[in-house]
């Protein structure tokens, strides 16, 4: 038994079943010890982090892990810290910089409290996201020694550019399409010319879209070309982070200089700090030094200024100044351009047959094309086949429709839809044909039939007593547009994402 690959493959599906903010923070730096005698011993860094994974990852930990294995396990979490460069056991978190400003020394449940009780709680839901530092880079920096995981399959290079700054996030290995062309060429032209193109620059778009692979382009180009530039890429949850230390360190006039002495601020998930005042007011005024010093800033986030709601209203107008252009969904052509991209990066021949069968089957973001494209490679690797068709099928059968399929109820998704497109649950699922109703009504057969097990007969049943044939010509139909026609991509997602939310 290969502990490695049974770890990797179980990290692989957590990977793409829980957020981000979850994996990172819970099973990042956890390690499988041993599976004996039907056990499977899992070591946390700490007390916090086994009571986490014993709260939260028990039960998922032992479905996936008897799965691979073949047969049933028990799981148990032990404290043991992990070895400095057990690569084997590791797996890649491919959002360097944004993520990986995992607490080093406050990751106690003392630091979580004294959090809590300050009010502040960073907006991943977890009160331990302390900060590591500066991040800034000035060509300088060595690389910060975090505890990176590395995913054996991946091989890529995840040398960490002076820092924070992630050497992989490049314009060359960015792939455009029409879903990111415009964000592509807003970013280049910040790039070759900070503070004379567009200041501020605003990025936003769906989760996994490429805003962070962007944001750190910027910076690796505009150091490439003046290594002396300041460069600080943050997110604003570490902002956040490092805004409450320094408050509770009595140390905010190093933070201003910190934050005040950079030629390119790059500024990722701006939309977490709606609602926190304390910290608006503080970006309110690291934005206008910049600015008005002539110097860059890019920021990202989820949704356009305008809808980020409790965001002050002189920062939505500031963050107006500038150009805002937004990362779509990528549409077919695109998704099999980069997992073509990724695949040549990956040390597992992955065939042409199987990009394709992923590209036409995932549709949502490229984080999970990525993540379903390691999942498939760790996957064949463990069973020992070569990747196939059928390899990858089974593979992402299990990840995709057995788990999601558990969670999304029909129930739920006639209601998703009927609320996302703001029309009547019971005119949706009645007889009328006007055309409000024939696309949403469209979109719930498309979804029933995709995210659970109804039968056609079913879905026409709960949408109007309609018969099976016209339940499969607007599933096909929205099978067939979803790939042409982005907006409606894009409904599709956010509604699937509302989903998943929810039975989270
Ligand atoms: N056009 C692209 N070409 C190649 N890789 C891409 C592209 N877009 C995204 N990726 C890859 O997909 C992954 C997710 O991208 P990224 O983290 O930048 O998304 P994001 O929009 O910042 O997501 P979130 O909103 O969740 O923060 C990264 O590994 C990134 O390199």
């Amino acid at each position: 038994m290969n502990l490695a690959k049974v770890w990797n493959s179980t990290l692989g599906t957590m990977q793409i079943q829980i957020s981000r903010h979850e994996f990172n923070t819970w099973l990042r730096r956890a390690t499988l010890i041993s599976l004996e005698n039907g056990v499977a011993t899992i070591g946390a860094p700490s007390a916090f982090f086994k009571e986490g994974l014993e709260n939260r990852y028990i039960g998922p930990l032992r479905e996936l892990i008897g799965n691979l294995v073949g047969f049933p396990v028990q799981v148990r979490v032990i404290i043991a810290p992990p070895a400095p460069v057990a690569a084997e056991h590791r797996l890649a978190s491919r959002e360097y910089g944004k993520d990986d400003d995992m607490p080093d020394l406050d990751e106690s449940p003392g630091y979580a409290a004294a959090n809590a009780q300050q009010g502040y709680v960073p907006a991943n839901g977890y009160a331990n996201g302390a900060s590591n530092g500066s991040g800034m880079h000035n060509g300088n920096g060595n690389g910060n020694g975090y505890d990176r995981l590395n995913m054996q399959q991946l091989e890529f290079s995840s040398a960490m550019r002076s820092g924070m700054l992630n050497a992989r996030y490049t314009f060359d290995r960015f792939i455009v399409g029409s879903s990111n062309r415009l964000a592509n060429a807003a970013c280049m032209a910040v790039a070759e010319h900070p503070a004379h193109a567009y200041n501020p620059l605003f990025l936003y778009g769906g989760v996994g879209l490429g805003k962070t692979h962007l944001l750190h382009a910027i910076g690796n180009y505009a150091l490439d070309r003046d290594p002396e530039i300041n460069v600080l890429y943050v997110s604003s949850e570490k902002f956040t982070n490092d805004l409450i230390n320094a408050i509770r360190r009595q140390q905010t006039e190093e933070f201003r200089i910190r934050y005040r002495n950079i030629d390119i601020l790059l500024i990722d998930d701006i939309q977490f700090i709606a609602g926190k005042e304390s910290t608006q007011e503080e970006f309110f005024h690291t934005f206008n030094t910049l600015h008005s010093a002539g110097k860059q800033i890019v920021i990202s986030s989820d949704r356009p200024p305008k809808a980020i709601l409790t965001l002050e209203e002189r920062l939505r107008s500031r963050f107006e100044w500038g150009l805002i252009v937004d990362v779509q969904t990528p549409d077919l052509e695109t998704r099999t351009a980069i997992l073509r991209a990724k695949a040549e990066q990956m040390s597992t021949h992955i065939p042409a047959e199987v990009i394709d069968f992923l590209a036409h089957r995932i549709q949502s973001n490229i984080r999970e094309l990525e993540g379903c494209l390691n999942r498939v490679a760790a996957y064949a690797q463990l069973i020992g086949a070569p990747v196939s068709t059928e390899v990858a099928t089974a593979a992402l059968n299990e990840l995709l429709d057995t788990t999601r399929r558990k969670r999304v109820t029909t129930e739920a998704i006639l209601r998703e839809v009927a609320e996302f497109y703001g029309v009547d649950l019971r005119a949706m699922q009645g007889r009328g044909r006007s055309r409000n109703i024939v696309v949403p009504r469209q979109v719930a057969m498309y979804l029933l039939r995709v995210e659970t097990d109804s039968s056609l007969m079913d879905i026409g049943q709960m949408l109007g007593g309609r018969d099976h044939t016209t339940v499969i010509y607007g599933c096909e139909k929205i099978g067939e547009e979803i790939n042409s026609d982005s907006r409606l991509r894009q409904e599709v997602v956010t509604i699937r994402d509302r989903l998943y939310q929810r039975a989270a």
